[in-house]
């Protein structure tokens, strides 16, 4: 049921004779849903006012606090103090009003328009800008210290965010702006990252960051929260989920000046190279070979890959290229992914390029703990001898070593073999999260018409066995003296990791196999899967968070693409009238009231709250006023969205 009013005009013009506006207005209200059926300019019944009038109080002053007409013919009471209640109070819905009333025109259309001698005005020339002196003057005042710029964006956001914690008072949000704005003034980046060593000196683009603390974690006093309370928090993905994830989405569209950086403009059908690799020296340890990583956009499937160069090399067997047709088909949630591989001299050498799939901001297991930053968290005190705190958790070793075993299992049970598996070539892609990395490479590198899959499957379990001997005992050189890493494994670790090592290194009698590995494991397998499905429960609640944030984001598109539509179906008015007027007055409802001040009201809990209302269809009226405030609509949620649905199939129907 909706129902409309127009506000008491004054007397004497053409509005004056609709609806008792200043209260007592009828109750027979139709049932019927009057806008649907494109009503609204209907004519309402009409109740005349009575000379009583003026022993009342006047409606515009209860409802705007105020009336237009008050002293120019308004015959109702205006001595009244403050209004009882604001534009946007719910109280208002209580009043029985009519939706069949005609919309008010106001007879002086053109008050607010540009009167014609205002058109020979003279020219506004602000103050500042008359005298060049007074400004060179005042740019040379002397000035204690130079101030920030801040963009005119910034101060909008800022000045935006500082009027945002009165709007979180629903949520118990109260010191918002403070931590928001001390976080953006902060530097985010916490780490050195990769951009200032590539825009370094270049001062081609200004990195602009993303303001990825907008939502900073509750503060203490805010934490402790009634059950019916939520914090902004609550509406969107954890913090670090977010901010890792646009980091991620952030390095994908990465890109340098390959000019400038002597690369390529183009490789085969790979384009946009970005070098990943930060040392500027390089090894040849692993392949033989000097290698090099890109990351490059593919021009056919618009995805990003990860590109491996093996610098230098000639390829004198074709048959080689074959052996990649082996790995292609191997899809596994630890192996990175191999799409193919070709030769190139575009780098102005022989280069034979792999193609990975691409893990945005992954480290390798050697950086995570051997490099730079991992010897540093390690050691209180520079050289300082590592302790027990220090050395890598068992429960992660087992992590590693089931993921590894896993994806041996995969390339075994293919007839081939890691021949890899080095930490500097296993991926962290994420928390403990690990992928085999370079697969393929050695094959071709090394290529032999008939490989002995069997040995070299036997060097890959011991390869394993090496790796956790060297992360168990957090050194490099571990491996150079078993025995004493033996001991220093069994003093920090439980019996079945040595024994596991221990088994990993040692020699096959007369042959070992993963499934051996596999049951040693056991009941650890178990702890993983737990593990990992806990992991997976916290995702999928971040997930049903952002799910509702989608579901409002669409529902505003369709706001977006039915409110102020210049022109449809040959009708210029199409978006300001029948179904679509009640749209454009909700949308006025929910974005722009103002409070009493005439301040804007931007509280975000009414915006998410009205939106999810509408989004159920739920029955609860409310009132919405038109621009002039000269007209109401009393409408409920479900005949707003049936409003909403109604103009939007109009328009998808017409495509
Ligand atoms: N498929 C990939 N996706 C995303 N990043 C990758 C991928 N492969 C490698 N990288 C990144 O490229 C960087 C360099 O890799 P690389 O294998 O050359 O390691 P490295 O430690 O430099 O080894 P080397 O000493 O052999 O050059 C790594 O830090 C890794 O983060």
């Amino acid at each position: 049921m909706a129902s409309a009013i127009p506000i008491v005009p004054p007397p004497g013009t053409t509005a004056a004779s609709t609806v008792g506006a200043n209260g007592e207005s009828s109750s027979s209200t139709p049932t019927t849903n009057a806008w649907t059926s494109k009503s609204i300019t209907s004519k309402p019944s009409a109740v005349s006012l009575t000379n009583s009038n003026k022993s009342r109080t006047c409606r515009n002053i209860v409802i705007h606090g105020f009336c237009k007409y008050e002293g120019k013919g308004c015959e109702f009471n205006h001595d009244i103090g403050k209004p009882a209640v604001s534009v946007s109070s719910p109280e208002i819905s209580k009043a029985k009003l009519h939706v069949n009333s005609p919309i008010f025109k106001p007879s002086n259309l053109s008050s607010g328009a540009v009167k014609a001698e205002s058109i020979n005005a003279p020219e506004f020339v602000p103050k500042q800008s008359q005298d060049p002196n007074a400004l060179a003057g005042a740019n040379a005042d002397s000035r204690p210290m130079a101030q920030p710029f801040a963009s005119p964006m910034q101060n909008n956001l800022m000045s935006n965010i500082d009027n945002l914690p009165a709007n979180f008072s629903q949520f118990g949000i109260n010191d918002v702006s403070m931590s928001m704005a001390g976080q953006m003034a902060g530097n985010y980046y916490g780490e050195g990252s990769a951009n200032n060593y590539y825009y370094q000196g270049t001062g081609a683009m200004l990195h602009q960051p993303l303001q990825y603390h907008l939502y900073n974690t509750p503060l203490p006093h805010v934490s402790n929260l009634l059950p019916h309370q939520k914090t902004i928090h609550g509406f969107f993905i954890s913090d670090t989920l977010r901010e890792e994830l646009h980091r991620k989405n952030e390095m994908i569209l990465q890109t340098v000046n390959a000019q400038e950086y002597g690369l390529p403009e183009e490789l085969h059908e790979y384009h946009s190279l970005y070098p990943l690799d930060l040392t500027q020296e390089k090894s040849t340890e692993v392949f033989g070979y000097q290698s090099s990583v890109y990351k490059s956009m593919c021009s056919v499937d618009g995805r990003t890959y990860a590109l491996r160069r093996i610098e230098g090399f000639r390829l004198t067997n074709e048959q080689a290229m074959q052996t990649i047709e082996g790995w292609r088909r191997i899809r596994h949630a630890n192996i990175v992914s191999i799409r193919e591989a070709f030769t190139s001299k575009a780098f102005g050498d022989h280069s034979l390029i792999f193609v990975y799939d691409y893990h945005p901001c992954s480290k390798t297991l050697y950086d995570v703990h051997f490099g730079s930053q991992a010897q540093l968290a390690s050691q209180v005190v520079v050289g300082a001898p590592k302790n027990a705190d220090h050395v890598i958790h068992e429960r992660i070793l087992w992590s590693y070593l089931i993921q590894l075993t896993s994806a041996l299992k995969k390339i075994h049970s293919a007839g081939l073999a890691a021949r890899l598996i080095d930490p500097t070539k296993i991926l962290v892609t994420g928390k403990n999260r690990i992928r085999l990395n370079c697969c393929g490479v050695m094959d071709m590198l090394t290529y032999d018409a008939a490989p002995n899959i069997a040995h070299l499957q036997q060097d890959d379990i011991l390869n394993l066995g090496q790796l956790m001997m060297t992360l168990a005992c957090k050194s490099l050189t571990a491996t150079h003296n078993i025995p004493k890493s033996i001991e220093y494994i069994a003093q920090h670790y439980s019996q079945d990791m040595k024994n596991m090592i221990l088994f990993l290194m040692s020699q096959p009698v007369p042959m070992k196999t993963v499934d051996q590995i596999i049951s040693m494991l056991g009941s650890r397998v178990l702890q993983e899967i737990n593990d990992v499905q806990n992991a997976n429960d916290v995702l999928e609640s971040d997930l049903s968070r952002e799910l509702e944030n989608g579901r409002l984001a669409r529902l505003l598109m369709k706001f977006g693409f039915i409110n102020e539509r210049p022109e449809f179906d040959m009708d210029p008015a199409w978006s300001e009238t029948g179904d679509r007027y009640i749209i454009k007055l909700f949308r006025d409802y929910v974005f722009h009231q103002v409070d009493e001040a005439g301040l804007p009201v931007l509280d975000v809990a009414h915006v998410l709250t009205c939106l999810n209302k509408l989004d159920a269809g739920v029955e609860e009226k409310i009132v919405l006023m038109s621009r002039d405030e000269l007209s109401c609509l009393i409408v409920s949620y479900r005949e707003i969205k049936a409003c909403i649905e109604s103009a939007f199939r109009d328009l998808s129907k017409s495509k």
